[in-house]
């Protein structure tokens, strides 16, 4: 399985503003949030664990209806192959202290403070229109600061894979293209994945293309950094590269 390029969503450095917008608070009376949802620890190695909560939201069908709708959809493009090319899914992104666009969300912003006790960035979104959208394998780099990270992902739409693989796999054994030794944890509507501790350092991540794949999905991604350890270097996803000789 493969995607035209890796390419992480757009974050951004964590504003001042710890507030997030109230637009539609308290509009919905019933918890979205399953109370009991069990919440399954894979620890990948010793510093880099990802929790695993199905069904953890309801409504998430119409959840991605309404994100489809009504949010602000963005092509973004990377610099790749020596020309910018179009990224295969639209993003969105609600910066910190902006109004959240759904009570949903904001719920499930909450809960997510209160379970992991870390002060999360805005809100980022990738909507994957069909199995033909995705996004390759990467590390998300734009946090810069990757020693300790908590990256929460809720799917809304279709179940599509969302495959986990080590970045230190010995050379040889890196072929290209191979993802024999990824692991798919192909979250469902309402599903909740959590990437914690150094998983964006020392492990990859991808939402695959799935040919024939018709229903979309939206993914909300809430990101947070320690902002210890040393700072990623080198540009960012879509900023230019040139390995072409220099005229
Ligand atoms: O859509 C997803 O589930 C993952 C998105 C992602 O990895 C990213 O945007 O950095
Ligand atoms: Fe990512």
């Amino acid at each position: 399985m493969t995607s035209d390029f890796p390419a992480p969503a757009g974050t951004s450095d964590p504003g001042p503003d710890a507030s997030v917008g109230t637009a539609g608070e308290g509009a919905r009376g019933t918890s979205l949030i399953a109370p009991g949802a069990t919440f399954e620890r894979i620890q990948l190695d010793d510093r880099s664990w990802i929790d695993v909560a199905r069904n953890w939201m309801t409504g998430a069908e119409q959840l991605y209806a309404e994100l489809a709708r009504t949010l602000p959809w963005k092509q973004g493009s990377a610099w790749r192959y020596e020309r910018y090319l179009e990224e295969p899914r639209l993003t969105a992104w609600i910066a910190r202290g902006r109004a959240v666009p759904s009570p949903a969300l904001l719920e499930a912003y909450r809960a997510l403070r209160r379970r992991y006790q870390v002060d999360f960035d805005g809100f980022g979104l990738s909507w994957y229109r069909d199995g033909n959208d995705s996004v390759g394998f990467h590390r998300d780099r734009e946090m810069r600061w990757l020693d300790n990270t908590v990256i929460a992902i809720l799917t809304t739409g279709a179940r599509r894979p969302f495959l986990v693989k080590s970045r230190h796999v010995p050379a040889g054994r890196r072929i290209l293209n191979d993802d024999s030794d990824a692991r798919d944890l192909a979250p469902g509507p309402g599903d909740l994945l959590v990437l914690g501790g150094r998983c964006q350092a020392d492990w990859l991540h991808a939402v695959p293309k799935v040919p024939g794949v018709v229903e979309g999905r939206i993914s909300v991604q809430w990101r947070w950094t320690s902002r210890t350890g040393p700072p990623e270097r080198g540009p960012g996803y879509g900023a230019p590269r040139t390995f072409s000789r220099p005229r």
